[in-house]
């Protein structure tokens, strides 16, 4: 399938990572952070001058966001931890799974009043196939502490609010579904788990996800090269977008006007023969415009 024509993708950043993850749009600055789980990178990308810059933090980084006193923050391996850029030294804020050492932390997302929610898996020996029921939920609050809202999971991935906040929406990757919490913005409690968008085995696996200013969601759709826009509360998809690499992880929107969405990829699960014959830009950011329609920067984590 073709996309329409009014639809552009470039790869911004070629060819810079193993299993890139978790693209951050950081307003102020008009930058892009994103990750490289297992090439245990930070990176940064800042369109205005194509400026591409990395940092080796020594572990796996499973989420990076932007901070309102100017910090970043990760969840990496097994910790909430600052990162120093200029040194890519962790220091800790908060350690999880601590029965799970083979654990890591996976994809990651802040809320509107600035808790940062990230959620663990097991040891992945190839993509989807996990150890399972490893995995959690956390949401690291802005005093520091850190609550549990969900456990047994298998790979724990994309994470959005609906406009109002009054939705939390999950992807728990071996589910095949996008599910819905209730959630309560003044306290971070969620409730109500239930299934919103069914993501049919022909789709793909659901892997990371954000939302537009109409309140739908775009999905990665792992192993099958596009990403998904669903109507969540129908459930019904609206639309396609083809890339030219298998494993789309995430997206996140970003650009002067919010208009532009930055999509990461993964090199994991795919042949040196097949990524040097078919697939040279697998592992790669993409930058697709063109879309008519309008997103959200980064929520900051509140310190
Ligand atoms: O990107 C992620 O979320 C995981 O770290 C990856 O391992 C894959 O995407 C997963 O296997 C398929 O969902
Ligand atoms: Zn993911």
């Amino acid at each position: 399938m073709a996309n329409s024509d009014k639809i552009k993708i470039e790869a911004v950043v070629k060819n810079c990572g193993v299993l890139l993850e978790g693209p951050h749009w950081h307003a102020a600055s008009q930058t892009l952070y994103f990750v490289d789980i297992l090439g245990n990178t930070v990176h940064r990308y800042r369109p205005a001058d194509s400026c591409h810059e990395k940092v080796n933090v020594g572990e796996n980084a499973g989420t990076i966001v932007t901070t309102t006193s100017g910090k970043l923050l990760l969840a990496a391996r097994l910790r909430f931890a600052y990162l120093d850029w200029s040194t890519g030294a962790l220091t800790t804020v908060a350690n999880v799974d601590a029965d799970k050492p083979e654990n890591r932390f996976n994809d990651g997302k802040c809320d509107a009043k600035g808790r940062l929610w990230a959620g663990t898996m097991g040891p992945e020996d190839k993509p989807v196939e996990v150890r399972r029921r490893q995995g959690s939920l956390y949401c690291l609050h802005t005093d520091k502490s850190v609550t549990k809202h969900a456990e047994d999971l298998d790979i724990s991935n994309g994470i959005a609010w609906s406009l109002d906040n009054k939705i939390m929406y999950y992807v728990d990757t071996l589910t095949r579904l996008i599910e819905a919490f209730d959630y309560d913005l003044e306290t971070g409690k969620t409730s109500n788990r239930r299934p919103a968008v069914k993501v049919a085995a022909e789709e793909g696996w659901p892997d990371g996800m954000c939302i537009d200013e109409q309140g739908m969601l775009w999905l990665a759709c792992f192993s099958k090269a596009q990403i998904i826009r669903y109507d969540p509360t129908t459930g019904k998809k609206l639309q396609t977008i083809m890339f030219p690499t298998t494993n789309i992880t995430s997206c996140c929107f970003g650009g002067p006007n919010l208009d532009e969405l930055y999509v990461t990829c993964t090199r994991v699960g795919l042949s040196d023969e097949v990524v040097k014959k078919e697939q040279p830009l697998a592992g790669s950011v993409f930058r697709v415009t063109g879309l008519g329609v309008r997103g959200f920067a980064g929520a900051d984590f509140a310190d």
